[in-house]
């Protein structure tokens, strides 16, 4: 007997992780996307604004405020934060389950958000049943969640490269550093003076230094983790590339550790998380380029006494929209790899 599919909108869907999402859905077998939105393209095929997906995706870009969201199962948020928080209020009492891939609702409460993000949270009760979904620390809390809030791509990275290590205790919570840095589609689609092209091309430069809001986000996880206060030296950078992210973390373990017992605590963490690759040598961003995979190469320096953790991700996927369809996987109890097993895209 043919089963129906799961119905779901994306929200969102001309911007770059609502166009990923849209990729990653067309080809997935559980679901069927009755809706897909936008404000300004109204009206437009989605293969007209986004011609790859000439004769695969023709659907009608419609307003998010007319669709029908009855007969829904999922509905992904790709929206500015500001914006995904008067959706998942307009909608909380649809039948639908949400997952919002702005940071509206990753952080603790109404108040940290507030002043880490400089904004009045319109919708404050949505912060009672929010899980953040990062699938290889939060996946069971996924599974029964109504509202999942995405996690960040820089905390993506982030948090992955150093969970072994807060999960086991092994680090002083106050010596974590982490450099990160980040392609252009990370800032959205909208251009601005910051992606121009004459000012990223051949460029490299530090932003949001000492208070970016992904900072936060990483120290509420990690403390979360450890069970006690974590502060974090998080620096992003704009690298001129479209996609990817690299994070290189550094922290002073409580006792000297050695090579391979490194190594074991991260084999041991994520030994039951397919797309979690720990590796033998530093990864670059087209080992996962296209991919949900993330890439960590732990390494102990003896003569620093540090340990050093690089991890490599693909923003707009593993940072975004695969996480996304990750959480809804567990979300309807079904294989947590289904659609996702695309292979890195190299060179
Ligand atoms: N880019 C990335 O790597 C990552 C992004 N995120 C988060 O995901 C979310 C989406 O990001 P991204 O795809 O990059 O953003 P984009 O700027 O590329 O796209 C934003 C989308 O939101 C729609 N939109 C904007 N304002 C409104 C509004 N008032 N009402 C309804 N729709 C609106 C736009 O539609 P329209 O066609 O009308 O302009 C567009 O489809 C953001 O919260 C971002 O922070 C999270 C992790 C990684
Ligand atoms: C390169 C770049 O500009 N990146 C974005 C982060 C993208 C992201 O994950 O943002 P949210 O947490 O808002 O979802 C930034 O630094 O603001």
């Amino acid at each position: 007997m043919k089963r129906n599919k799961h119905k779901i909108a994306i929200v969102g869907a001309s911007g770059f992780t609502g166009s990923e999402l849209t990729r990653l859905l067309a080809s997935h077998p559980e679901v069927e996307i009755k809706h897909i939105t936008s404000e300004s393209h109204a009206g437009k095929a989605f293969s007209e604004l986004h011609p790859q997906f000439l004769n695969i995706v023709d659907l009608t870009l419609e307003k998010a405020d007319i669709i029908d969201t009855a007969d829904l199962d999922i509905i992904f948020l790709a929206l500015p934060h500001g914006v995904s928080m008067e959706f998942v209020g307009r909608w909380k009492d649809k039948n639908a389950k949400i997952i919002d891939l702005s940071g509206d609702f990753r952080l603790r409460s109404p108040a940290v958000y507030e002043a880490w993000y400089q904004k009045k949270h319109s919708f404050q009760e949505g912060f009672s049943n929010a899980v953040y979904g990062l699938p290889e620390l939060t996946g069971e809390k996924v599974k029964s969640s109504q509202l999942i809030a995405n996690p960040g791509c820089y905390p993506t990275a982030s948090i992955l490269s150093v969970a072994p290590l807060f999960a086991n205790k092994l680090v002083e919570n106050d010596t974590l550093i982490i450099d990160a840095k980040s392609g252009l589609t990370g800032a959205g689609i909208k251009a601005s003076d910051t992606t121009h092209f004459s000012n990223v091309n051949e460029n490299f430069k530090p932003y949001g230094i000492g208070s970016h809001r992904h900072t936060i986000e990483i120290e509420e996880q990690l403390s979360t983790l450890c069970e006690e206060g974590v502060t974090v030296q998080f620096t992003p950078h704009l690298l001129p590339v479209d996609r990817g992210i690299l994070v290189t973390s550094y922290a002073k373990p409580k006792n000297e550790i050695d090579s391979e017992q490194l190594r074991k605590v991260y084999d041991d963490f994520y030994q039951e998380h397919p797309f979690i690759r720990i590796r033998d040598k530093a990864p670059s961003l087209k080992d996962v380029r296209g991919s949900h995979y993330c890439d960590i190469y732990p390494f102990w320096d003896s003569r620093t006494k540090r340990i050093i953790s690089i991890a490599v991700i693909d923003n707009l996927l593993k940072g975004a929209a695969s996480e996304a369809v990750h959480n809804m996987n567990l979300m309807l109890g079904i294989d947590q790899q289904t659609g996702l097993k695309q292979i890195p895209l190299k060179p």
